[in-house]
């Protein structure tokens, strides 16, 4: 059972969408909108109760066997999360989990399993889905699990805002480099697939142009994805974080550096959200509590006006053109090194008595997906490799501290029937990969192509 005091509407996600019983009518349903892979995660306490200190669940292992053959029998790519935030109890209560270097053993041991078990039919594996969220949320303002955090970051029973994410992160690192090499030595040769890694990505402007803000903006993104993808390139974090964290940032042995060093092979981003930054070094400000480490401010509107058009989430609007920014940037600080978008999608606000009438007729979300879409085809026409996209998601589902009241599935989902009823956008989103639909350009606005 689940702590229900931090979810929004009290709910929990026991029961969720309940793909677990669905999931054969789920692949239905991605075959007949014509998809063509299927983005999943793992659940680490479904196939190892206890971690490493007990044994495997077979009825996991049955489970996850089956949703494979399933997907790959309707021509479905399965493209495997190994862990998206959710650690076996037992390692939380023996050594606090990702603050103990033991985590590493930890998860090298769950994934090997996982290439043994599924590493035939699975070819694109991601180690992890958002550290960076995952860590801030954990141990900078302590939101989700093990909600860890302090002054002047949030109020948590304990914790330590200066230290610990940098910590965990540091862990969850070297936990992947790990992994890489397990897969690289042992099983890559013999099953012949990849593994990368998801990163949480926004994407920033300057508040004004000056100089201060322009910096605040490449530290705010250093911050970010640079985090955790400079290590895995190039040995280690980037400088803009050593400058400003010091001592609280874990510093890697030579040996560790030699360890990180070119261990993905290809990067996945989750964006969502783009805001504007300024600094504050020089400027007084109020620090958030996830970018405030980064010591900028960030704000969604400048002298009142905001950054695009608003969404049903507060804080968060539509700037289409970040998604080409976003990845030519990558592009250039990564060798173009192959790359997906492992999540983009629009959310809708509904309570658990919002009909489905109301919902399914979503063209916010079509204009959302499609304009978003437009600009990744700039950064490929830009020569970017760009592989894949993947909406999140498929069905409306247990979205985290906002429980069941945020909607982001191109198909509805009755919570009490757990009925599936596909929205307008997975109609038009259907069409677009069939090749019947073009990615036609909205407005005048996502005509101002962005020069690099
Ligand atoms: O990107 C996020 C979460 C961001 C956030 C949360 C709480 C805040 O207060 C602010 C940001 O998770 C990804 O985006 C999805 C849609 O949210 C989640 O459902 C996915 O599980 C996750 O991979």
């Amino acid at each position: 059972m689940v702590t229900q005091r931090n979810i929004m509407d009290g709910s929990n996600g026991d029961v969720a969408d309940d793909h677990y019983h669905r999931y054969l009518e789920d692949i239905e349903m991605m075959h007949s909108l014509g998809l063509d892979s299927y983005r999943f995660s793992l659940s680490w306490s479904r196939i190892l109760p206890k971690g490493r200190f007990g044994g495997v669940n077979p009825a996991g292992i049955k489970f996850y066997d089956s949703l494979i053959n399933n997907l790959i029998q309707k021509g479905i790519q399965p493209f495997v999360t190994i862990n998206h935030f959710d650690v076996p109890k037992e390692l939380e209560e023996r050594y606090g989990s990702w603050l103990s270097p033991e985590m590493q053993e930890d998860f090298t041991y769950f994934a090997e399993l996982c290439f043994k078990m599924f590493g035939d039919r699975v070819k694109h594996w991601i180690t992890f889905n958002e550290p960076n969220l995952m860590v801030k949320f954990g141990y900078l303002n302590g939101k989700y699990p093990p909600n860890h955090c302090s002054k002047p970051f949030g109020k948590c029973a304990s914790g330590n805002s200066s230290t610990e994410p940098y910590i965990a992160a540091h862990n969850i690192l070297l936990a992947h480099a790990k992994t890489v090499n397990i897969y690289r030595n042992n099983y890559q040769a013999k099953q012949g697939g990849s593994v990368g890694i998801a990163i949480y990505m926004r994407w920033y402007e300057p508040l004004r142009n000056i100089t201060e803000d322009h910096i605040a903006v490449s530290r705010a993104q250093s911050f970010e994805a640079p985090w955790f993808l400079d290590p895995l390139f190039f040995g280690d974090y980037p400088h803009h974080m050593r400058q400003i964290l010091g001592s609280n940032l874990p510093k890697f042995t030579e040996g560790e550096t030699q360890l990180l060093k070119n261990k993905i092979d290809f990067i996945g981003i989750n964006h969502y959200k783009t805001l504007y930054v300024k600094d504050c070094i020089f400027s007084p400000c109020d620090l958030d509590t996830y970018t405030g480490d980064a010591l900028v401010s960030e704000s969604a509107e400048r002298n009142g006006i905001p950054i695009g058009k608003p969404t049903p989430v507060a804080g968060t609007y539509v700037v289409p053109s970040s998604m080409e920014k976003l990845v030519v940037y990558l592009k250039q600080r990564y060798q173009n090194i192959p790359f997906y978008v492992t999540e983009n999608g629009y959310a809708q606000i509904g309570n658990i008595s919002t009909t489905a009438d109301e919902l399914v007729n979503d063209t916010e979300r079509i204009s959302y997906i499609r304009d978003y879409l437009t600009y990744l085809r700039f950064a490929i026409r830009k020569g970017a490799d760009v592989r894949g996209y993947f909406v999140w998601s498929l069905v409306d589902n247990f979205e985290w501290l906002n429980g069941y009241t945020m909607k982001y599935g191109l198909c509805h989902v009755d919570f009490k029937s757990l009925k599936r009823t596909p929205k307008l956008s997975a109609k038009w989103y259907s069409k677009f990969i069939k090749g019947y639909e073009q990615i036609e350009m909205a407005s005048e606005e996502s005509h101002k192509h962005v020069a690099s």
